[in-house]
């Protein structure tokens, strides 16, 4: 594991000294982040105008490159259509070209493939790089649950914080109001170059010192928007959706606090809590989707529904809703959580959409499992 730089420094011979911002990733929330960032690194003077985007490259139905595209319309034709990046952002399909200048990384790749993209940036990054994700998964390894902040700060050897909130990538696209919380841990300076770097007149960010619990938020919230997503297929109303969300947003609480002790419960009620699962649960692809599953009774898989529904896009809520299930059973806290291991339970089969709000022998206790006594 590499030493964490927790410096803010600029390590290069220009004068004044400015920040390289490099986005790794171009999704439709990737596209979005390069949006924000570029209309500011113009701005600020402490910024290189330039933003680096890497691509993982495609060939469109066309038989043109993805990045030429993007380079010379200066548009995500397929994550972001209509919308302009900014002159200022250049693609790059080379993943350690791209980062090589940067001392400013923003990680925003769906969270199964961080793990790779790690190997690949060890040994060729800056000393002097800063990082932030906008990642919203974990990855399960032996030890327990791995935040995706936690193995590019390890593997990396950088700070990491993280940006999560009520963001659905489309509306911030055309500019409809926002919030998002940073969180950090240990120097706010660093923090807040990162508020500054993605705030606009639209995009109001907030910095709050509480890493772990930002992105558990944003992580977990996305095994709720499943559950959501069931009830709307079922077409159980208003009612039963408020249940689900209420009853995850004390699960998505109670699961945070017993992994880190230090989560606080003011996290829950900035733009990476209860907003971000109120927006998931009305307007997000995993809601989406897993209307569609519950329409067809479990018939259609979440592979087969994503591949159609998103046409490369990619859910977050299925594998997390695996990964949190894989902590639960290693540490005895399966029932404790009925709502968690439900959605996996119907993700996979097992039981069938109408169990996410039925009392059975598999969850003997659900929902009056989540009594106040089970956990704070
Ligand atoms: N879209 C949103 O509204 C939104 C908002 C907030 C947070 N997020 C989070 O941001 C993260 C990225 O989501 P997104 O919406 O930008 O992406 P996306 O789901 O729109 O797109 C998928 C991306 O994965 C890339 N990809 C496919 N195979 C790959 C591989 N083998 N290796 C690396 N990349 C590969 C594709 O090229 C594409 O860029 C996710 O964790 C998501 O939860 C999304
Ligand atoms: O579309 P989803 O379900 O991936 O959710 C998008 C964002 O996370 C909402 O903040």
């Amino acid at each position: 594991m590499a030493p964490i730089n927790n410096n803010v420094q600029i390590n290069n011979n220009e004068h004044p000294p400015k920040y390289k911002v490099t986005i790794v990733g171009s999704g439709n929330w990737g596209s979005v982040a390069s949006k924000l960032i570029a209309s500011n690194t113009l701005k600020l003077s402490s910024f290189h105008d330039e933003v680096k985007m890497w691509v993982f490259e495609e060939t469109l139905p066309s038989g043109e490159k993805l990045t030429d595209v993007i380079n010379q319309t200066n548009e995500n034709v397929k994550y972001l259509p209509g919308i302009k990046l900014g002159r200022n952002v250049v693609a790059d399909p080379d993943l350690v070209n791209a980062v090589r200048d940067a001392n400013m990384l923003v990680f925003v790749t769906p969270h199964q493939f961080m793990e790779g993209i790690c190997k690949k940036l060890i040994g060729n990054i800056r000393s002097d790089a800063q990082a932030i994700s906008l990642i919203k998964g974990m990855e399960v390894k032996k030890e327990g649950p791995c935040m995706i902040s936690t193995l590019i700060s390890q593997q990396l050897g950088v700070n990491c914080c993280v940006l999560m909130g009520a963001n659905i990538a489309n509306e911030i696209a055309v500019e409809k109001f926002s919030e998002a919380t940073v969180g950090y841990r240990g120097n706010r300076e660093i923090a807040e170059n990162w508020v500054q770097l993605f705030s606009t007149s639209y995009f109001m960010v907030s910095a709050c010192q509480d890493v772990e619990g930002v992105e558990l938020c944003g992580t977990l919230k996305n095994v709720v928007a499943i559950a959501a997503g069931f009830v709307d297929g079922l077409d159980m109303g208003n009612n039963t959706k408020a249940a689900i969300m209420r009853i995850g947003l004390r699960e998505m609480k109670g699961l945070s606090k017993l992994l880190f002790s230090s989560v606080k419960d003011s996290t829950f009620f900035e733009s990476c809590g209860v907003a971000d699962l109120i927006t998931t649960c009305l307007g997000g692809r995993n809601r989406k989707c897993a209307e569609a599953f519950a329409k067809n009774g479990g018939k259609r898989s979440f592979d087969e529904l994503e591949a159609e529904m998103l046409q490369g896009q990619k859910l977050q809520g299925v594998s997390t809703a695996k990964e949190v299930y894989e902590v639960l059973k290693h540490k005895g806290w399966l029932e404790m959580f009925p709502l968690f291991t439900t959605v996996h339970e119907i993700c996979t089969g097992r039981l069938p959409p109408t169990a996410i709000v039925e009392y059975s022998e598999h969850k003997p206790k659900f929902p009056v499992a989540v009594s106040p006594t089970t956990f704070q």
